[in-house]
């Protein structure tokens, strides 16, 4: 990519009030293009209604937000040729059916018909949708409406994917297909912005996160870079005195180590801090080295989970 090319979505210093409300409060946010970008914030801190000015369905009270280089109030048409958005709540398209949703969608961009019908096949496909293409969409089930929610957000082969919540309702087929949509949209050059509350799955999908709170950005980091910060770590082994031995002989200190409670029978369990991920492996080799009969090694909660639970966020929510 050349470093003249905008960013996907670059946003700053944009507030966002409904009378009393300070829904989004001088918030500042780039998503790059060919990336992946998890928003992440407790309910209410304003992620829908960032997604709904981005989509250019509602005027920002003041700042900026460009959209490939676009300000959705005033590029309004080239913002929408350029976002597929997938809202958390399926829109009034009840009198229709599955593929003239679709078409419907595709004919507002002014898409040719042939090209149409073959991009309503294809995303159909892909969305395992085919079956349903001459059902209601109201009959649909929500984890259902949520696959035609995302075919339609892509219909026009946006270049800008905006997702709120998309994975909600999903089985775990419909997630991994779910998975390897966006990140293949990704790797295509496209951008993508995806809130969730699921923290585990935004993991798998994201390349970067940003954290909001009370409308405003809170950090933002690599997934790469969070696997830097120190973590809480559980080790499993077959057998207590084993583990006790090779933890010793590892050099960690006993006050450092947590006991699980209560402990899982048959096994050993303990919780503790490392400093990053190149420690975890230095020590598991070292553990395994001293026969601590080690079965099961891995951090306590994901990367995103463990970076929201260390935020002020949840500590106000009383998380920890
Ligand atoms: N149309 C509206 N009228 C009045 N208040 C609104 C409106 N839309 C949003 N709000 C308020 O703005 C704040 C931010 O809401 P928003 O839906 O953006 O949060 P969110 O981060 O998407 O929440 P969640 O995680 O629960 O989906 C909330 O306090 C909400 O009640």
């Amino acid at each position: 990519m050349s470093t003249a090319e905008p960013p996907g979505i670059q946003v700053d210093g944009v507030s966002r009030a409904f009378g009393a409300v300070q829904a989004v409060a001088g918030l500042s946010l780039t998503a790059p293009q060919g990336q992946v970008t998890a928003l992440v914030g407790p309910n209410g801190c304003g992620k829908s209604t960032l997604m709904l000015m981005l989509a250019s369905l509602l005027a920002p009270d003041a700042g900026s937000i460009r959209i490939l280089g676009h300000d959705p109030q005033v590029d309004t048409d080239a913002t929408r040729r350029a976002v597929g958005w997938m809202p958390d709540q399926f829109g009034a398209w009840d009198s229709l059916q599955v593929a003239e949703v679709l078409e419907v969608m595709g004919r507002a961009y002014f898409l040719p018909r042939p090209q149409l019908r073959e991009r309503i096949g294809v995303l159909l496909e892909q969305l395992d949708l085919a079956s349903l293409a001459r059902t209601p969409a109201h009959v649909l089930s929500r984890g259902q409406k949520q696959r035609l929610g995302l075919a339609r957000a892509l219909v026009h082969a946006p270049q800008v994917l905006i997702l709120d919540e998309p994975a909600s309702g999903l089985d775990p087929a419909a997630r991994k297909r779910l998975l390897g949509i966006v990140r293949g949209f990704a790797a295509d050059g496209g951008t993508v912005l995806v809130s969730s509350h699921i923290l585990t799955e935004l993991e798998e999908m994201a390349d970067r996160v940003v954290f909001m709170d009370q409308g405003r950005q809170t950090g933002q980091a690599s997934l790469q870079e969070l696997a830097e910060r120190p973590q809480r770590w559980r080790v499993r082994s077959l057998d207590a005195s084993s583990l006790w031995r090779a933890l010793d002989a590892a050099g960690v200190h006993r006050g450092r180590v947590h006991r699980t409670d209560p402990e899982p029978e048959g096994y050993a369990e303990v919780t503790l801090d490392l400093p990053d991920e190149k420690v975890a492996a230095l020590l598991l080799a070292d553990l395994v080295t001293h026969d601590g009969r080690i079965v099961g090694f891995g951090p306590a909660a994901g990367r995103l989970e463990s970076a929201y639970l260390a935020s002020e966020a949840a500590r106000r929510q009383g998380a920890l």
